[in-house]
């Protein structure tokens, strides 16, 4: 008998197909509140999860006695309770790499459109107000040359300091948990402090993982580190910025503006103060949404169940030591 996966995605019809070939699947097309009590009523079957999005903790863990792997697809895995899952033996893959290139370019358009105000400026064109050439009013920042500052020099903050530099002659400054030799023989980067790094930046681009050191990494005291003309950025998770402060501090003028792809509550409420600054570019979480990276995310996400459930793990899964047990 084929094990039974749940599915909380839709997936390409050639990867349910290819998944279909491997296991009886339960699909959820994503989880919402009225579909709850049937996907939790599902677990008690379920030897697989696939999916994106949801909060899967020990509650709902504990309702799967049968789970034996679970496959997100993205690369961040927060919103899984991963220690639960270690505890019980049960293997957690996710997507990295298959989208990194593309959060860069995300990246790279928030800088842009951020420091030249590309959505502000093309909003008051279609508007009719443009009558003559513009005036200093509407005058935006350079980019290149500028001080690019990564905060998380993992996969994509590599490929946002390969951009950065070879692309628009951006000096690297970046913090990380670890030196990264690699992208400091490549890109000249030079690795610093938190306070370095708050202090000397033009652009502070966070690419770092939601975990309880992260957490409101950037707050109040941080935000007043940063120079008066700085843009941050943020393509990680949310709560890594305390929200609140940062309304703040771009109400104040703190710093210069902000390009958000991620919030501490999605979807960002619609009467979120971010949503009406003019000095922020607020985007719906969309740093890896392109058809061919989310193809490849899912495609990825099969493989890695159809490998834990069957077959030898030997790449992208994030707890490997339970496949030393
Ligand atoms: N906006 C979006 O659509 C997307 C967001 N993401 C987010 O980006 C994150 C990073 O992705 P990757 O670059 O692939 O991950 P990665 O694991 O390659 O890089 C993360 C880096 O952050 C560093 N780090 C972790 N904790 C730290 C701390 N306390 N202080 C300093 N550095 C710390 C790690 O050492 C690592 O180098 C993901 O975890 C996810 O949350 C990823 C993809 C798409
Ligand atoms: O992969 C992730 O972690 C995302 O946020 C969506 O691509």
């Amino acid at each position: 008998m084929k094990p039974s996966v749940i599915l909380y995605k839709i997936l390409p019809d050639d990867l349910l197909a290819r998944l279909e070939q491997h296991f009886t699947v339960t699909q959820f097309n994503r989880l919402t509140a009225e579909n709850r009590p049937a996907f939790l009523q599902a677990l008690e079957h379920a030897e697989g999860l696939i999916g994106s999005g949801g909060q899967i903790d020990k509650a709902v863990l504990d309702l799967a006695p049968k789970l034996r792997a679970v496959s997100t697809i993205s690369v961040g895995y927060d919103n899984f309770d991963v220690n639960a899952m270690t505890e019980r033996g049960i293997v957690m893959m996710h997507t990295p790499t298959v989208l990194t290139e593309t959060v860069a370019d995300t990246v790279m358009a928030l800088i842009l459109s951020t420091a030249r105000r590309v959505v502000e400026v093309a909003n008051w064109a279609k508007s009719g107000q443009w009558k003559g050439s513009v005036g200093s009013d509407l005058f935006g920042l350079d980019v290149h040359h500028k001080t690019i500052g990564i905060l998380g020099m993992g996969r994509i903050g590599l490929a946002l300091a390969q951009r950065a530099n070879l692309g628009f002659n951006m000096p690297v400054l970046y913090n990380d948990r670890q030196a990264n030799p690699a992208v400091e023989s490549r890109f000249n980067a030079r690795f610093c402090d938190l306070d370095t790094l708050l202090s000397e930046s033009d652009f502070l681009c966070i690419s770092l993982p939601l975990t309880p050191q992260t957490h409101h990494l950037i707050g109040k005291d941080q935000l007043k580190k940063m120079k008066p003309n700085a843009i941050l950025i943020n393509t990680g998770r949310g709560p890594v910025i305390d929200e609140a402060a940062l309304i703040e501090a771009l109400k104040a003028g703190t710093i210069h503006g902000a390009g958000l792809d991620v919030y501490e509550k999605e979807p960002l409420a619609p009467d979120s103060e971010l949503f009406r600054l003019p000095n922020v570019v607020a985007l719906p979480h969309i740093g890896s949404a392109t058809h061919e990276t989310r193809y490849n995310m899912s495609a990825c996400a099969v493989d890695n169940l159809i490998t834990a459930l069957t077959g030898t793990v030997e790449v992208n899964c994030v707890n490997a030591q339970v496949l030393a047990k």
